[in-house]
């Protein structure tokens, strides 16, 4: 079994006990399903860095990133450091995270919000939106066709923005792209933990050109970032070199600095 299949098979007892326990609790109360979404491709397309700056305690390659900072300091640091948007980790086993970090980072910030999780059911959608999410992930290699065309469905019935997240061509050829928003490369496969940028890259020109493109992971250098633009991507979703600083706000700042100059 790889980590991935590890994560799904429990995600799926996690989704079941939850739905049981505070599904409707969680919908009747939340005003947020009224707020009006703030678009992440807008955001990205109109932004001269588009950085996406993620939440992120630890991971199942890393195990603890960071598990002092606190959430608010954490992300309102992001948003001063002028990034596109933010990624809150919500996965909780494996990433440390939770939906209380998505509520309370929209009741921090006010710009685009990515819910990153592991999603193959249509109760987590809900949850996002209830929980003030702007924007959703599909992961292409835990998703069948199907499911990922019902997921984007159900997302954009909910005015969420969908973010279809493929590691290798045959994810990017067999992946249904209606109701998609946005295309991201992980360069981390996601069963080796390997990270190489070079997948970004060969990719880019197989993307068709409405999506907005995201270059997820691994990230590092502005010169990357430099050189990623050229081959049309205007995202790029960076989560460790941040969070691994005692200060991750200001370590997005440094780098953002260092990316305009
Ligand atoms: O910390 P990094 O290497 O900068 O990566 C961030 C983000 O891309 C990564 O957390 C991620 C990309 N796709 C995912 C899917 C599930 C969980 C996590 C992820």
């Amino acid at each position: 079994m790889t980590i991935l299949d590890h994560i799904v098979a429990y995600k799926k007892k996690e989704i079941a006990a939850k739905k049981e326990a505070y599904a409707m609790k969680l919908f009747e109360s939340s005003m947020l399903f009224d707020r009006p979404v703030i678009s992440l491709a807008t955001a990205l397309k109109n932004s001269d860095t588009g950085i996406i700056a993620e939440h992120k305690r630890r991971s199942p390659s890393k195990s603890v990133i960071n598990e002092k900072a606190d959430l608010p300091d954490v992300v309102s640091g992001y948003q001063e450091a002028r990034v596109s948007a933010i990624s809150v980790l919500t996965d909780t086993r494996f990433f440390g995270g939770s939906i209380e970090d998505l509520l309370l980072a929209r009741s921090t910030v006010t710009i685009p919000l990515l819910r990153k999780e592991f999603i193959i059911d249509p109760y987590q959608l809900f949850e996002a939106r209830a929980a003030g999410a702007d924007a959703i992930l599909l992961i292409a290699a835990i998703l069948t066709k199907e499911q990922l065309s019902q997921l984007a469905t159900v997302a954009k019935s909910l005015q969420l923005e969908v973010l279809l997240e493929v590691h290798n061509e045959e994810e990017l050829l067999r992946s249904p792209l209606e109701n998609i928003d946005l295309l991201g490369v992980n360069n981390r496969d996601l069963k080796t933990f390997e990270v190489s940028t070079d997948i970004s890259k060969e990719l880019a020109s197989r993307i068709p050109s409405h999506l907005v493109k995201v270059s997820e992971s691994g990230l590092s250098h502005p010169e990357t970032i430099l050189e990623l633009r050229e081959y049309g991507y205007n995202g790029f979703l960076m989560g460790e070199h941040f969070m691994r600083e005692s200060n991750p706000g200001r370590s997005a700042s440094e780098f953002i600095k260092n990316l305009r100059s």
